[in-house]
């Protein structure tokens, strides 16, 4: 550590793990709170267009009507003339804060909507979110859900632990399924047959966790509206549960997906919606001709001619919807979404706009050394935009022999009660797991070389708070939500900064306070250099001393 220097204090970091308990409600309220300070500097008030002195209808979910959609078409557009109006105030008022701050985009959506009712989405579906707990939605939720809603197709792109899979849900609930329409339609609804959407995910895991999420909506009357089809499980057993409950979504892994679709067991040519969750990972070499096999076989391929009447915000149209979804855009994506989709948007937290408007990005700095940092070259600006804005980076150097001692002293330090640790090697995972334990902590390890089983009983058991370390690699990297998470910890480097973002995001979700700790050797210290110069945020240099975490300051 010969380029730091010696200013020294002694930081009781564990404090600022300690999180209140808060409603999901409210949690999702300051999320949007922490992100509108961003935005426009400290607000006292409610962080919303009314900060701004515009005026949002509050619609009561009573007074739902078909033509709600177009409705909040026409308000969204009055919004966003008061908003130009309001910000050409603000320029004349005081031009040198609006200078610093980026431009207010809001063509599709407002910025944070208070209720659900808002956003046009129908009343037994906000009835389903309110007893779930689910009063406010997040900001990306706010500008994706009118911008389903109208037709679009989209990439979704946010922190990670933002909240997206509701995001893409609750507008596919709104059309498809018993929570749509208003209870006097409803009964018509649940005659429906057919697939109508299809989400596809990575991971057996995810999969499996995008179907509880829409089953806690749909309630358990009707939880066979949903089916999972993920790998790893008894294939005649889905097939046969297709057949019978005749689901209107499907939920799976791309290998399983198309494998059914193959064997003419899974009819998908009438689906209206394409949902590719953390498609990044999904356009990998290794889900390439499954992945083929569904973009060509869920609902009908997008015309490739222009739409006729492009200048309508609403876009009559009989062919699927496809939308994209990811914490990290490389243009790989926006490449994929550019040939899979028609006149995609690109919806993010506080912006929607058209994917035309997304270029190449620059060429990135000089990575030419040491691990594989080289892909962030085909990333779009947004691996910084990735991380949510609660998490505090750090790193700690240890001698390989000694990194798991280094792991066991740091959780001790931060006090951190559920703490997940990446490691890129089964065996190595296995022994830390094993010192671990061996020194009385409650460890447990989740890898694909475990049984589906084991893995579901760990992650159960993880999430209820049973075991504090899960040892884990790339596998947990992508989606898993486990709320309490405190501390994430890099026992190993991970492969470039997307990865670090991935895994990093495991924690601080919501807008919950969390840690992420690299612990590596003095020789991969650049490494993490160049991660936090990618990233763009602080990765600061600590050291374990007398119990607690001394923090570093580097010039
Ligand atoms: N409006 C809301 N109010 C309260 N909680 C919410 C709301 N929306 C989502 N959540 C909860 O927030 C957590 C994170 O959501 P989700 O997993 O969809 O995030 P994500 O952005 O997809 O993260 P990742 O990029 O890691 O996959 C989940 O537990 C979800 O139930």
């Amino acid at each position: 550590m010969a380029a730091l220097v010696s200013t020294r204090f002694l930081f009781l970091v564990g404090d600022t793990l300690s999180t209140k308990k808060l409603t999901k409600s409210s949690r999702a309220a300051s999320f949007h709170n922490a992100y509108m300070s961003n935005q426009f500097g400290s607000t006292n008030g409610p962080s919303t267009l009314e900060i701004l002195g515009v005026k949002i209808r509050n619609e009561t979910t009573n007074k739902f009507k078909k033509n709600k959609v177009a409705q909040t078409v026409s308000n969204l557009q009055v919004i966003q003339d008061q908003v130009k109006d309001v910000k050409s105030k603000i320029l004349k008022g005081n031009p040198k804060a609006v200078a610093t701050e980026n431009p207010i985009q809001i063509d599709s959506a407002p910025f944070s909507a208070k209720s659900f009712s808002e956003l046009g989405l129908p009343p037994l579906l906000i009835e389903a979110l309110n007893r779930e707990g689910f009063d406010v939605p997040t900001d990306v939720q706010s500008a994706a859900i009118p911008t389903i809603l109208n037709k679009h197709d989209a990439v979704i792109q946010s922190y990670t632990g933002s909240g997206k899979t509701l995001a893409y849900v609750l507008p596919i609930l709104s059309e498809v399924g018993p929570l749509k329409g208003s209870s006097i339609d409803n009964a018509e609804s649940k005659k429906k047959t057919e697939i109508e959407a299809v989400i596809i995910a990575p991971s057996r895991e995810l999969g499996m966790q995008i179907v509880r999420e829409i089953e806690k909506l749909l309630g358990p009357e009707n939880k066979k509206f949903v089916q999972q089809l993920v790998g790893g499980a008894n294939r005649s057993r889905q097939e046969e549960a297709l057949r019978k409950n005749k689901p209107v979504i499907v939920v799976g892994t791309p290998g399983r997906i198309a494998e059914i679709s193959s064997a003419g067991k899974l009819h998908t040519h009438g689906c209206r919606y394409l949902v590719l969750d953390e498609i990044d990972q999904l356009l990998s070499f290794t889900f390439r001709e499954d992945m083929h096999r569904i973009v060509e076989h869920v609902g009908t391929k997008p015309n490739s001619s222009p739409s006729q009447n492009s200048d309508s915000p609403i876009k009559k149209r009989v062919e699927r919807q496809t939308i994209m979804v990811s914490a990290t855009v490389p243009f790989s994506v926006i490449r994929a979404a550019r040939s899979w989709g028609r006149d995609p948007m690109l919806v993010q937290a506080k912006k929607v706009g058209p994917l035309e408007s997304v270029s190449r990005p620059p060429a990135p700095v000089n990575l030419s050394t040491g691990p594989n940092l080289g892909s962030v070259s085909q990333q779009s600006n947004a691996v910084s935009e990735s991380l949510p804005p609660s998490l505090n980076h750090y790193y700690c150097v240890s001698r390989l022999q000694h990194k798991v001692d280094t792991l066991r002293r740091c959780i001790h330090a931060l006090d951190a009660k559920t703490v997940i640790v990446f490691m890129n090697q089964t065996r190595q995972l296995k022994d830390a797991v094993f010192k671990l334990q061996a020194r009385g902590m409650v460890a447990e390890e989740l890898h694909g070389d475990l049984g589906k089983l084991s893995r579901s009983t760990i992650l159960k058991k993880f999430k209820k708070g049973e075991i504090r370390v899960l040892v884990t690699n790339e596998l947990s990297a992508r989606g898993l939500d486990v709320s309490n998470c405190d501390l994430v910890v890099n026992v190993d480097l991970p492969t470039d900064s997307v990865h670090y973002a991935h895994r990093a995001g495991r924690t601080g979700r919501l807008g919950r306070k969390g840690s992420v700790v690299t612990i590596c050797e003095e020789s991969e210290v650049f490494v993490v250099r160049k991660l936090q110069k990618q990233l763009g945020v602080p990765i600061q240099s600590c050291e374990l001393a007398e119990g607690k975490l001394v923090i570093e300051e580097e010039k």
